[in-house]
C-alpha cells in the first residue's frame, strides 16, 4: 500500500500540486493521465523520493521495495547486461558482492566465515540461486537473446538498453513498480510481453505512458492529474474518457 497525504509541490510561481491525497493497493495498476505538462513524470518523482514535495508525505507498507524504470541510459555502460539486471534488487546485488569479496580473500578467517554464513542464508532467503536465471528470462522475454548477457551495456544499442532497465525494474518481484514511459522503444512482441508481465503481476504498478492501447490492456484505475489535484477512477482509460 502507499498512501499519499496532503501533497503540494510549486515550481516557482507554478503550483504544481495542491493537497493531493491518494491510496494506492496491491493487484492494481494505476495509469496516470493528464494534459503536456501537467505533472505525471514529476508525481512519479515524488512517489519514488527522487523529488521532496513542500508539504505532505508519501508513506509506503513497510518491507515493501518499490523499483523505478531508470531514465539514464548511459548510468550502467561499465556494467555487464545479467549484472544490471540484478541490480534492480540492490541488497540482493550487494550480497552476491560481498560474498565474492569474502571467498576471494587469501586470509579467510573464523569471522569471516561467520560473515559468509549469514550472507549465504538471507540470499538464499532472496531466492538468490534463481537470480540469473530470472534476470535471463527476463532479457529473453523483452528480446536480449543470451549472446547479449554478458556484453557491456556500453557496447549495446540505445533500444536495448532501455529493454535491459525495463529488466532491471521488474526484476526480483518488486512490490512497488514505478514506470514512466515503459514502451519507449520497446518493438510490438515485447510490449506484448510486457502487457502479459504487468497483467500477472501482484503488486502496485503506476505507470506513465503516451500508448493508449498498453493503458487500456493493462490499467485497472486512472490516476487524472488536472489542476493540481489528483483524481482516482477505476477503469481503463476507454472507460474513463467515456464517463467523463
Ligand atoms: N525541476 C523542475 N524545475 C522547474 N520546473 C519543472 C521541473 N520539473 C518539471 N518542471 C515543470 O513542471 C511541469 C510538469 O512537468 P512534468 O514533466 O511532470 O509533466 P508531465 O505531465 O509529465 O508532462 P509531459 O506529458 O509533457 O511529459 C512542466 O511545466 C515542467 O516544465
Amino acid at each position: 500500500m502507499i498512501t499519499v497525504s496532503n501533497i503540494g509541490l510549486r515550481f516557482g510561481e507554478r503550483k504544481l500540486f495542491e493537497d493531493v491525497n491518494l491510496k494506492f493497493t496491491p493487484g492494481n495498476c494505476y495509469g496516470v493521465i493528464g494534459a503536456n505538462g501537467a505533472g505525471k513524470s514529476t508525481f512519479l518523482k515524488i512517489l519514488a523520493g527522487e523529488i521532496e514535495p513542500d508539504s505532505g508525505e508519501v508513506v509506503i507498507a513497510s518491507g515493501i521495495r518499490m523499483s523505478i524504470l531508470k531514465q539514464d541510459h548511459y548510468q550502467y555502460d561499465q556494467c555487464v547486461v545479467l549484472d544490471t539486471v540484478i541490480m534492480g534488487n540492490q541488497r540482493l546485488h550487494e550480497i552476491i558482492k560481498e560474498k565474492e569479496e569474502l571467498y576471494s580473500k587469501p586470509d579467510f578467517s573464523d569471522d569471516d566465515g561467520m560473515k559468509v554464513a549469514e550472507l549465504e542464508s538471507e540470499f538464499a532467503e532472496m531466492n538468490g540461486w534463481e537470480a540469473e536465471s530470472e534476470a535471463s528470462t527476463l532479457l529473453q522475454g523483452l528480446g536480449i537473446g543470451t549472446d547479449l548477457h554478458d556484453k557491456l551495456m556500453s557496447e549495446l544499442q540505445g533500444a536495448e538498453k532501455v529493454k535491459v532497465l525495463l529488466a532491471q525494474a521488474l526484476f526480483g518481484n518488486p512490490g512497488i513498480l514505478i514506470l514512466d514511459e515503459p514502451t519507449n522503444h520497446l518493438d510490438f512482441k515485447s510490449i506484448t510481453w510486457l502487457e502479459e508481465f504487468l497483467i500477472a503481476f501482484q503488486g502496485i504498478v503506476i505507470v506513465v505512458t503516451h500508448d493508449r492501447h498498453f493503458v487500456n490492456k493493462i490499467c485497472t484505475h486512472m490516476a487524472d492529474v488536472d489542476f493540481g489535484k489528483i483524481k482516482l477512477y477505476v477503469g481503463n482509460y476507454d472507460f474513463w474518457y467515456e464517463s467523463s
